[in-house]
């Protein structure tokens, strides 16, 4: 076992917050920094001199952990080299201002630096003697579009040349990983001699990684580089001093502060910790499945919502002992419907309308789950409960949602003997029934992907799948599932997440239509997809009517026989399959029409190890369901 260590300072740099220079301040201050890094185009178009800043900071209780960046400063030609000492001596005065000791120097990208490794070390020893003499210090960073120097090995190399106290390296993730160089020497390097560290993650692109690092960055856990195993290399070195955030994100740039701030250091917690440092977490819950999902209803609301579960075979199970809430299940399935007034659905009522405002995973330990969503900065929920009823451990997502943490066992599934009266079951009319939620798809709103992907990585542990790109009739829709890591056919809980730039296709008629994210679909697993459809579309269950071109082209996509094809048309029932052999298998699925033009309900019958969610079958249901919403506008052909 390792020994728990003190946690890094953590720091982040101004430019990865949106607002004025001290609004980002506040905003870092406010989450829970320790220090920001002061990147120089924050400080000039600040109307105060460098002494408010460092008075503001001082009064926030914020340390100014560095200066970034200088550019362009070694291994120029002559004229430009004494320029540059001149430079460097009014960037300090500024610094002893600002009260930070620390400089970044980027490597230099102008088309004038000499490829000179000892003419660099020369002039960052110069600068690191004249920064020495006033008690500051140089730091030397590799950019991965440096002009000769892009790799932390040859910045390495320079410092070591320069030999000179006040001159160390610094290493950001970023440059390393979008290079995919190597880090694993890093940790071979002396501790003190990394004067700072900065953290990035990124989405993997294929573009020039100059606008890549720009535009595109993200906090660590967000994007898809190992900025983990990089951490731990550099930690390992025996570093010892602030860990921070240097983002460029053009989404940041626009996103309130706090919000971006508190997935920053949510993701530097986390990352802390992955890597083995700091305090350390309590692990991840081992996630089940979703035990429930609770809708926020009103009177009227609750019973369209029956009427239509109804149709899908749900039965009323239970009402609860001291509220307005009410149980309806089908197999395995559990579904609450909660119109108590004056209650946090009630609240979500007002604001959404019929939604979905809570779900309840089934954990394995529910009070060690909220220690570490506690410990990652969550909000934790306590609804009012009444006597002998219990408190179900619950904390928000970050649209508010409530999650529910409910035990597996013995002890979990009491829930519903404690809270509720129980309705006997009513002689079974339903043949073929529900064995789980399969997923719950959620629609956020634009920009906001980046914020759900950590928070169900780092506080659940879940791992994000590929990122589909789906064409609904009024745009286009970006899909990323957070998979628990034991998901099986039955088991586990998946999440898809929907982004939609444009505000007519579903996802961003239903973001802007219900006042921002939500559950804009839940998929029932069976295991006769065919049987239960039958069944389902004799009770009156409103399927979508899957157009005959989908079936001729099933067709000649796979190598299904007629009558499978008939069986499946007759069903309104989609298709698909992945993998080969052993690590693939098939999938069957049918939408509803949506209700209220909110949300719908989805069934699915995963085949052998099919892992994905039907993406390729998406758009023929945006499409239905598209139409379905014009055929209810008849009032316009009218006239
Ligand atoms: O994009 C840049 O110029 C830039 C500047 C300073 C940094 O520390 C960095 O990583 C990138
Ligand atoms: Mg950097």
């Amino acid at each position: 076992m390792r020994q728990p260590s003190r946690p890094f300072l953590k720091s982040i740099a101004t430019v990865s917050l949106s607002g004025t220079l001290p609004e980002k301040l506040e905003a870092a201050t406010a989450i829970g920094f320790d220090g920001v890094e002061i990147f120089e185009s924050d400080l000039l178009t600040f109307d105060g001199s460098p002494a408010d800043v460092r008075r503001i900071a001082e009064g926030l209780g914020l340390a100014i952990t560095i200066f970034q960046p200088f550019r362009d400063f070694e291994a120029m030609p002559d004229p430009i080299r004494a320029r540059n000492m001149d430079r460097a001596e009014r960037k300090f005065d500024v610094m002893q201002e600002l009260g930070t000791d620390l400089v970044l120097v980027c490597s230099n990208i102008h088309p004038a630096a000499m490829d000179d490794p000892l003419r660099a070390a020369a002039d960052l020893a110069e600068m690191a003697e004249r920064a020495h003499r006033r008690g500051l210090r140089v730091g030397y960073e590799a950019l991965a579009w440096g002009r000769h120097v892009n790799r932390w090995r040859q910045a390495w190399d320079i410092v070591q040349r320069a030999d000179h106290p006040a001159l160390g390296l610094i290493v950001d993730s970023f440059h390393t990983l979008s290079l995919e160089d190597d880090f694993a020497g890093l940790a071979e390097l002396p501790g003190e001699r990394i004067f700072f560290v900065q953290l990035a993650d990124a989405p993997k692109l294929s573009m020039d990684v100059l606008s890549w690092s720009r535009h595109f960055r993200n906090f660590p856990g967000q994007g898809q580089l190992s900025v983990i195993p990089f951490l731990k290399a550099v930690l390992d070195s025996g570093y010892s001093g602030p860990l921070s955030l240097e983002i460029f994100n053009d989404e940041f740039r626009a996103a309130p502060a706090r919000l971006t701030a508190l997935d920053g250091l949510r993701s530097l917690i986390h990352a802390e910790a992955e890597a083995g440092y700091g305090p350390g977490l309590p692990e991840p819950p081992v996630c089940h499945g979703v035990e429930f999902l609770e809708f926020a209803v009103d009177a009227a609301e609750h019973d369209k919502l029956a009427a239509l579960l109804g149709t899908l075979g749900f039965r009323h199970a239970g009402r609860h002992r001291s509220k307005a809430v009410d149980l309806y299940r089908q197999g395995g399935v559990n579904l609450v419907l909660n119109s108590e007034q004056d209650s946090a659905a009630s609240e979500h009522f007002q604001m959404h309308g019929a939604s979905v405002c809570a779900m309840a995973f089934r954990v394995d330990d529910a009070q060690r789950a909220m220690e570490r969503a506690e410990a990652l900065r969550c909000l934790s929920w306590r609804e009012r409960v009444g006597e002998g009823e219990r408190r179900i451990p619950a904390l928000r997502a970050p649209d508010g949602t409530l999650i529910y943490l409910v035990e597996d066992g013995a002890a979990g599934s009491s829930i519903w003997e404690d809270d509720f009266h129980l309705l006997p079951e009513d002689g079974g009319t339903v043949a073929e029934s529900f064995t789980g939620i399969d997923h719950v798809a959620q629609a956020l709103p634009f920009g906001r992907m980046d914020s759900f992907v950590l928070f169900y990585r780092s506080v659940f542990g879940f791992l994000p799948d590929t990122l589909w790109e789906l064409p609904d009739p009024y745009g286009l829709i970006r899909s990323r599932a957070l998979v628990s890591p034991n998901a099986q056919a039955t088991t586990g809980v998946r999440l898809p997440l929907n982004i939609s730039e444009s505000r007519r296709t579903a996802t961003g008629r239903f973001v802007s239509a219900t006042a921002g994210a939500g559950v804009h679909h839940v998929a029932f697993a069976t295991t006769d997809a065919e049987r239960l459809l039958e069944e389902r579309l004799a009770a009156g269950a409103p399927f979508l009517a899957i157009p005959a071109n989908y079936y001729d082209d099933l067709a000649v996509k796979h190598p299904l026989d007629d009558d499978t094809l008939a069986a499946l048309k007759q069903r309104e029932l989609l298709y698909d399959r992945d993998g080969q052999g052993d690590t693939g298998g098939e999938f069957l699925h049918a939408y509803t029409d949506s209700f209220e033009d909110r949300f719908f309900f989805e069934v699915v019958e995963r085949r052998g190890g099919y892992r994905q969610f039907g993406a390729v079958n998406a758009p023929v249901r945006m499409a239905v369901q598209a139409q379905l919403r014009e055929d209810r506008w008849p009032a316009r052909y009218l006239d």
